[in-house]
């Protein structure tokens, strides 16, 4: 069966994160690299003193990796590019990649013969240099890499096999397929620690919104439901109305003594839809801030606040709520405070007056609506 678009979702985030990841990280590797073959390819012609055979030459085997070193850094990407944009880079980068190590691997397989001592070594020694560091550090992608292996060593090992010896040539040929063994390790390494880093990220972000939502009913718990109050304020400060309601549904422990905790569960959840569908307008938020108490935050003056209170009461109390194959009817008692910046200086002193309030509508005889005194 096809995976619904829910489940895909997940999938397909992880995959552009780690898409994301590699461009990030084959961006940075590859930056620093791209010099080396320029300082490399002038070391091999400085040790001619660029006489005048090979000045020419120099300047044009120098110039060109330095400029395929340019190219790599300069190649355009955005800060957080699409899937698209992403891929289209990783393929250009790696183009610039490939034609650098086939541009060093002619270079080092013509100075065998065409370059004086010790310039041949040099650029020997350096092939093996640039085979082993793609090994290592250029190993995203298992076929560019395995290419771009070849490109640096292959020339010069037909060039040694050929021109040398049979034995160099072979030890360079074992040379090579080290560094294809070592690169096959070195992406899987790689993928292992990409995948694992994709993880801890995911679990970290899980962490983070079950830190701030309530388990049971979905809505932000009290601790989201304090910042946001705190922040909500911060925003009246400046002369907007802001009110906050505190909810408590009355005799709780008759549904869990009646039906069963579960059934109580089943009761909470379907209080808090009943709630969310109630106050659903921005600049509402609805959270549960433990046990059977609930907070709405409403960017509108007590009066406008204590009416809507009592609608949500009303209905509540006119319409059974419906739960694990149960009708009943539930009321709730709520404590309404109008915040006053004079007045609160903090969520904790708004929140005590709605508390204060809600303590006198249980006191008064449930399922009503009462107002903090000096609203
Ligand atoms: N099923 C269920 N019950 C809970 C949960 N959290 C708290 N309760 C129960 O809620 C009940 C609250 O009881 P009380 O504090 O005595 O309040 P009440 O029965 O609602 O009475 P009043 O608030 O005075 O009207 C307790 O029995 C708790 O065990 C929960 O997550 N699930």
């Amino acid at each position: 069966m096809p995976d619904s678009p829910a489940t895909q979702e997940p999938g397909r985030s992880r995959a552009r994160n780690l898409l994301a990841q590699e461009v990030a990280e084959t961006r940075q590797r590859a930056r620093l690299g791209g010099w080396f073959y320029g300082v490399a390819a002038a070391l091999a012609f400085g040790v001619t003193g660029f006489a005048p055979p090979y000045r020419l030459s120099g300047l044009l085997v120098v110039g060109t990796l330095v400029m395929l070193a340019v190219v790599r850094v300069a190649l355009p990407v955005a800060a957080a590019p699409d899937e698209r944009e992403a891929r289209r880079y990783l393929r250009r980068l790696w183009a610039v990649i490939l034609a650098t190590a086939a541009a060093w691997g002619a270079f080092s397989a013509w100075s065998q013969a065409a370059l004086p001592q010790p310039a041949p070594l040099i650029a020997l020694l350096f092939s093996g240099a640039f085979g082993m560091a793609i090994a290592h550090t250029l190993c995203m992608r298992r076929l560019p890499s395995a290419f771009a292996i070849a490109a640096v060593m292959a020339p010069t090992l037909a060039v040694l096999w050929r021109e040398v010896a049979f034995g160099v040539g072979a030890t360079w040929l074992v040379y090579m397929a080290y560094m294809l063994l070592v690169m096959g390790r070195s992406h899987r390494e790689y993928w292992t620690r990409l995948e694992l880093e994709e993880e801890l990220r995911q679990q970290r972000d899980a962490f983070a919104t079950q830190s701030r939502v309530d388990g049971l009913t979905g809505l932000p718990n009290r601790r989201e439901f304090s910042e946001s109050l705190e922040q909500a304020m911060e925003v009246a400060g400046g002369g907007r109305p802001l009110s906050l309601l505190i909810l408590d549904i009355d005799h709780f422990k008759r549904i869990n003594d009646t039906y069963g905790h579960l059934a109580g569960d089943a009761c909470l959840l379907r209080f808090a839809s009943r709630l969310r569908e109630a106050f659903p307008g921005e600049g509402e938020l609805c959270a549960r801030l433990g046990g059977e108490e609930f907070g709405v935050v409403l960017a509108v003056d007590r009066a406008a606040a204590r009416v809507r209170a009592d609608a949500f009461r009303e209905a509540l109390a006119r319409v059974p709520l419906e739960f694990d194959g149960i009708r009943q009817v539930v009321t709730a008692s709520i404590g309404c405070c109008g915040f006053d910046a004079g007045r609160h200086s903090g969520a904790d002193a708004l929140y005590r007056e709605a508390d204060a309030a809600l303590y006198r509508a249980k006191v008064g005889g449930r399922n009503r609506t009462e107002c903090a005194p000096g609203d």
